[in-house]
């Protein structure tokens, strides 16, 4: 990374000498052309980090042959060497993308100062493009994992609309995936190299929401005591995902319609508009249509909004997908770990309604990992809520019906929930009752079950 690979061309020969001994000398890498047409047959073949030309050449003039190396080598440096008195035409040459440019004559120093600083701007780019990667990898729709019908299709429309600049509205309940697909458009889109600026609408306070997103202007209130940009112009380019939009106080909602219709912001304390360039997806986990006609959410921003509306079912509907991502989270944590899953537990998460949709899911797999030393995930080892939910065992018990006969329905769930959970085999069920098998049998053969 330290080396760069310079190519020279300048048709005066001590000059050209002289500097090749110097960068060679310096520790750099070093090819040098009297005759761009030569330089040009060579840049066809080999890649270098930076190209030092002068702008007065035979043949073909620096200006000339600038378009040429973009085009053979466009990620390469060039410097134009200029003589004084002709900064006008290397302006030009940056213009046509010179990185900088040198008077005639110059030290040494001055060329090895430049090209340090092309070093710093190379490893810059390097990390630069490391990072993006990462997330392009982190983010492809590989990286949604469900084998349902339903997800198969979602991820369809989702490549179609990450293609689009349209607003798009993630309708959800917590935890069904909705800050996990907002990455997946941006990062799947025309503006995947600009920002992402993610806002959580619901943790910020009614007063600070306003100049989190608008930013604020020096003075505007107490306390402001500097300029402030807002996430609105930070993600400038790119695109912001405004979570919870649901939450966002109804005098904002006038501000947010407007930087939608007119894509312009105004800072707090300044009347200004500024123009910005921005994609939103928003995010609700509350029905915006119900809002908007008992008048908590505007009906014109809703409908501004929901131009590309998606919408995540809960998990207890896709039980299809309940499997692979559980799989999924366990292999995640598990350090390369293998696990052995007992048929039992697959069909107890399958039964659960999974309130906190995949994040439940992915926090049990978590704590399975940490707790399941030996590597094998039995049914006794799920948390009970899992096997055994509280709540739907009152859900049919009518108050006229005597004592003893809710107990007995109580007692059938809970054998069924077993039986089920352990795949009808009666001693692991009996098991998971914390029963001996004698007497759960006895009870079997009492309930007809
Ligand atoms: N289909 C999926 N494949 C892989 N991981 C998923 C999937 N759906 C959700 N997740 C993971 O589950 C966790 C919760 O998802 P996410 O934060 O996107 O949900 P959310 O709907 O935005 O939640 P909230 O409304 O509470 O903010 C994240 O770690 C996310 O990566």
């Amino acid at each position: 990374m330290n080396k760069l690979d310079i190519c020279i061309i300048e048709d005066e020969e001590i000059l050209r000498i002289s500097l090749k001994d110097d960068l060679k000398d310096a520790g750099y890498s070093v090819d040098d052309f009297e005759n761009p047409l030569q330089a040009l047959d060579v840049v066809k073949k080999k890649t270098y980090d930076v190209i030092i030309s002068d702008i007065r050449l035979p043949v073909l003039s620096g200006l000339e042959l600038l378009p040429k190396l973009r085009e053979l080598s466009p990620n390469s440096f060039v410097i134009i060497m200029t003589a004084y008195g002709s900064v006008e035409t290397a302006v030009e040459a940056m213009k046509k993308g010179a990185y900088d440019y040198i008077t005639k004559p110059f030290d040494k120093e001055e060329m090895l100062l430049l090209l340090n600083r092309v070093k710093e701007l190379k490893s810059l780019r390097i990390e630069n493009k490391e990072y993006q990667n990462y997330f392009e990898d982190k983010y492809n729709f590989d990286a949604f994992i469900g084998e349902s019908d339903y997800v198969k299709e979602l991820k369809e429309t989702l490549k179609i609309i990450s293609e689009t600049n349209s607003t798009v509205l993630i309708i959800g309940e917590t935890g069904t995936g909705k800050e996990l697909i907002a990455n997946l458009i941006h990062y799947n889109s025309p503006r995947k190299n600009k920002p992402l600026i993610k806002v959580s609408c619901g943790i910020l306070s009614k007063e600070v929401i306003e100049s989190e997103l608008f930013g604020h202007e020096k003075g505007a209130f107490t306390g402001a005591d500097k300029l402030r940009l807002g996430r609105f112009e930070k993600a400038d380019q790119g695109t912001i995902y405004l979570d919870d939009i649901d939450d966002v106080p109804l005098d904002i909602q006038v501000k947010l319609l407007r930087v939608l219709q007119e894509q312009e912001i105004e800072r707090v304390g300044s009347s200004e508009p500024i123009k910005i360039d921005v994609r939103v997806i928003a995010s609700t986990k509350a029905d915006l249509n119900e809002l908007s006609k008992s008048g908590k959410f505007r009906e014109d921003l809703y409908y501004r909004l929901n131009i590309l509306p998606v919408y995540l079912k809960p998990l207890r509907e896709r039980k299809e997908d309940i499997v692979p991502l559980f799989n999924h989270f366990l292999h995640q944590y598990s350090n390369g770990k293998q696990y052995e899953v007992d048929e039992a537990v697959y069909r107890i998460l399958e039964n659960y309604n999974w309130p906190g949709n995949v994040r439940e899911l992915k926090n049990i797999a978590e704590r399975l990992s940490i707790l399941c030393r030996d590597c094998k995930i039995t049914a006794a080892k799920l948390p009970r809520e899992l096997s055994f939910p509280s709540g739907d065992i009152y859900l049919d018990s009518d108050k006229n019906k005597p004592f003893t006969e809710i107990v007995e329905e109580l007692e059938i769930k809970l054998i069924k929930n077993a039986l089920v959970s352990a795949g009808y085999n009666k001693a692991k069920a009996a098991e998971l009752l914390n029963l001996p098998p004698s007497t759960l049998k006895s009870k079997i053969e009492k309930y007809g079950l």
